[in-house]
């Protein structure tokens, strides 16, 4: 059976943060995901997993200036102290929170940027966070995202990003397949997922509906036949629910669509 995490940056947003943790428990889920911890100490995060059963199975390294429009460090040549200095962050947050996974977002390449130079940038910059990240047992997860959400995003296409993870070159690198993303930019997700899945280089898996990132019910995909398929290849890791539920931050908007999720519980 698929298993599926609450990703609480874009789920229960009719409560506050440190709310959504209980929420999720009430609705069933027994793991957590989201974009940044940063905002909050790490021992009252760790208390709110404790307190409602949850594990942390995902979280992302710092980013940058995200209200300036920044969408990670790793591709920006010049950054790299900052990016090095969020890792480092980022590290003592896993171990916190015993998560094993770290998203380390891309970038949006810099206008008229050397494009050799931006993937030289981020090759070293992963192999870094690799390396500080690999004796605690912690995974570093790179994520196409589609360009129409983030335009300019330095990662897009899942051949790019396991051509990347072989260069690399670190056991503990793997992709981040966000499956909505995928179908916007590729497409013909069951041969993508029987094509990556065996590699043993697919780390962890985000679903949503397409093209309006709402429930997985809604929408093109039919994520039941997903599932199934997921199962019959033996993927045992976790599915993040990184959506924007049909209602918004309506009262109990998550709950009442978690209709999808019910058989699968
Ligand atoms: O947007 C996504 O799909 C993600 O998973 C990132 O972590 C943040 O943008
Ligand atoms: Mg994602």
């Amino acid at each position: 059976m698929p298993r599926f995490a609450a990703n609480l940056s874009m789920l229960y947003n009719d409560v506050d943060f440190l709310d959504r943790f209980a929420a999720a428990a009430r609705d069933g889920f027994q793991a957590v995901e989201y974009l940044f911890p940063y905002a909050h100490p790490a021992p009252e995060l760790a208390e709110r997993l404790r307190a409602h059963g949850l594990q942390q199975v995902l979280f992302n390294a710092p980013p940058g200036d995200w209200d300036a429009g920044e969408r990670g460090l790793a591709c920006l040549p010049g950054r790299e102290a900052e990016f090095r200095a969020g890792i480092a962050q980022a590290i003592e947050y896993a171990q916190a929170l015993q998560c094993p996974r770290i998203h380390v977002m891309a970038g949006l390449v810099p206008q008229g940027a050397d494009a050799a130079a931006v993937r030289a940038t981020y090759v070293a910059n992963v192999r870094h966070a690799a390396e500080q990240a690999a004796p605690h047992g912690i995974r570093i997860l790179l994520e196409p995202i589609n360009g129409r959400d983030m335009p300019g995003f330095f990662l897009s296409r899942q051949d790019q990003a396991h051509a990347l993870v072989a260069e690399i070159g670190a056991t503990n690198v793997q992709v981040q397949m966000d499956l909505y993303h995928c179908q916007i930019v590729e497409g013909d997700l069951a041969m993508k997922i029987r094509q990556y899945l065996p590699t043993g280089r697919v780390g962890h898996l985000q679903i949503a509906g397409v093209p309006e990132r709402h429930e997985p019910d809604v929408g093109e995909l039919n994520h039941p036949y997903l599932f199934r398929l997921l199962d019959s290849l033996g993927y045992d890791g976790w599915i993040g629910c990184e959506y924007r539920p049909a209602r918004g931050a309506a009262t109990h908007a998550t709950s009442d669509g978690l209709g999808w999720l019910k058989p699968w519980l």
